[in-house]
Parts: C-alpha cells; structure tokens; sequence
C-alpha cells in the first residue's frame, strides 16, 4: 500500500477534518470529512471565513476569532482552540482547531494557514455530565453544599459592595425518620426528590437552593430582608403543608421547619448568617415544628 492511500485510510479512520485558508483570499478548502462533520458534502458548499464566523456559536464566536487574528499577526506558529460550530441540522458540534502556519510570503507575512478539525462533542458532554455531578446533590438535583458555599461567598461580596442585604433559610423536614421508618428508605428518598421539587418552584430564579445534608436544605436569597424572606418560606411551608406524596396508600405528608437570618454588614463571612439561620431553626423546632422562625425573634423560644 502506498503512503498516501495509508494516510487516507488513517485520516478516515480518525474522523478529522482537513482545511487549509488561503488568507489572501479569505477561502477555506476543506476536505470531505471537515464538511461531513456539519452535515455537507464537498459539492454542496464553499466555505469562506465569513461563513466559518457565521458558523460559530454566538458563546465562542469572540474566543474562535481572537486565535485566528492571534495566529495570523502574532509571533506564534500554532493555534490550538474549541468552539461549537452549527451542524447543518441545527445541532451544535464542538470542534477542536488545531492549526499552524504553513506559508509566509517574502516580508514574513502568513499566506496560508492549515489545519484539522476533531469532533470533541462527546467529551465535551462527559465533562459537562462530570461538571454537573461535582456541582449537584445526586438525589434532589439540587446544589451540593460545596458548589452552595461557593455561591455564598459571591453574593456575600457583593452584599458588601451593594450594602443590600440577603437572606438566607435553613429547612429541616420535621419528623423524616418516621416517614424511614414507615414506608422505607427508597420511599423516603422519592419525598426528599419531590420536597426538592417543590422548594425549588416556589423560589425566584435569582434564588439559589442546595441539599445541606440529609433531609436538611439551605436556600440563599439575594437582595432581600428578613420579611420577604419569611414570607417566601412561609409560602413553602404551607404548600407542604397541604401537599401529599401519593407514592404509598394512603398518601405521606410532611411538614418543615425553617430557620431565616438576614446578613448585616458587620458579617465577615456568609457563615456567621448560616450560623444565625441555624439557630432560628433550632428554636423553630423547640417551638413544635411546621413553622418559619426569623432569627431576630429566636430569642423567645
Ligand atoms: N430516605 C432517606 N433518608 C434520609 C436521607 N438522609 C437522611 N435521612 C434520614 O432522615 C432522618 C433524620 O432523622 P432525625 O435527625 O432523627 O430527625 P427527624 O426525624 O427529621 O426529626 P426532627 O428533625 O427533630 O423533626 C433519619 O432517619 C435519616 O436516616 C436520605 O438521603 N434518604
């Protein structure tokens, strides 16, 4: 078998696409394998550089840029980047340029660049898959308490900056080891699903919610006092209230306890308003259970 047949079989093989840009005209030649991966055949399509930028994902568009006008005017040989380019269905295919100056003309100027695209789509969705585990509670899809306390610290910043307060709220659900203990474990976790549900559409989108731990959740809200906070929750805790998990016969209610504690601008740190929303729920429980205590009155429990 000869070289090029070799090369060809390898190239068809791996899936990459050629290109070369010939920047005097601004054309891209691109081989059949390039353009399959959009969704086009060699006759049906002449690609250009406008049509390569109009082809980007509005995301990646300055980013994709950037690297080739980098490429072309800088002192670097090689350009290596990702960007999302739209395939001719509609979808979104991430690619990785690997590219490198191929000619200069006599005073050093870049006449011709070549390169190879490779469809990355598939790693790219496992590392967003890897992404959305590291940052979410498996069970209840809502935030873990690292990717929380993370949020916490930016909005805590920018309380400090704004001088408007925000709110945080401790929820405890009451009494969840009877609910273990009756119906089991696995009908256990469907209530805490379905809980995360419900706190998760009572909330506004500007609202952050996350799994503390257990059956105990933590919502964080920007820009709001102690009052509207304890409304929201109040709202939440009514709609529990009320609501039935019809997964067993007849059918599980539940109640939460809440504790509510608003930032002051003597806070060094979104813990010491964890620590106050804490101790609210604590006195919320004393106090019975199914209610919303703010932290400004949890002296009376
Ligand atoms: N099904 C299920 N249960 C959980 C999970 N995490 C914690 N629990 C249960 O939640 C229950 C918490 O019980 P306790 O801490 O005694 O509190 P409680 O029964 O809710 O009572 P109060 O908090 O005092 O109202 C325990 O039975 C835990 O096993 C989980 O992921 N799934």
């Amino acid at each position: 078998m000869d070289a090029k047949r070799r090369l060809d079989l390898a190239l068809d093989a791996s899936e990459i696409g050629i290109y070369h840009i010939d920047l005097r005209t601004g054309t891209i030649c691109a081989d059949a394998r390039y353009l399959a991966m959009l969704g086009y055949s060699l006759r049906e399509i002449n690609p250009t550089l406008d049509w390569w930028r109009s082809a980007l994902h509005p995301h990646e568009v300055d980013g994709a840029n950037e690297s080739l006008v980098e490429l072309i005017n800088g002192d670097g040989e090689r350009l290596r980047s990702e960007y999302r380019m739209r395939h001719r269905d509609g979808r979104w295919i991430w690619v990785e340029d690997r590219a490198r100056i191929a000619e200069r003309d006599e005073h050093g100027q870049p006449l011709l660049i070549i390169g190879v695209h490779i469809d990355i789509s598939q790693r790219k969705r496992a590392e967003q898959k890897l992404a959305y585990q590291a940052e979410h509670d498996q069970l209840t899809h809502l935030l873990n308490r690292h990717s929380f306390l993370y949020s916490l610290k930016r909005v805590h910043a920018e309380s400090q900056r704004t001088q408007r307060p925000y709110c945080i709220a401790m929820l405890d659900l009451d009494l969840f080891k009877q609910v273990n203990d009756t119906y089991g474990h696995l009908v256990g976790d469907r209530v805490l699903s379905n809980f995360a549900k419900l706190l998760r559409r009572s909330l506004r989108e500007a609202d952050w919610a996350a799994r503390w731990g257990g059956e105990e959740f933590i919502v964080l809200m920007p820009n709001t006092e102690a009052d509207q906070a304890q409304r929201s929750m109040e709202r939440l805790r009514k709609t529990l209230a009320t609501a039935r998990f019809g997964m067993v016969e007849p059918p599980i209610r539940v109640t939460v306890s809440a504790g509510i504690a608003e930032s002051s601008m003597d806070d060094r740190a979104g813990d010491e308003v964890i620590k106050r929303a804490d101790t609210a729920l604590y006195a919320a429980k004393h106090l019975g259970r199914d209610r919303v205590c703010p932290a400004s009155a949890c002296q009376m429990a």
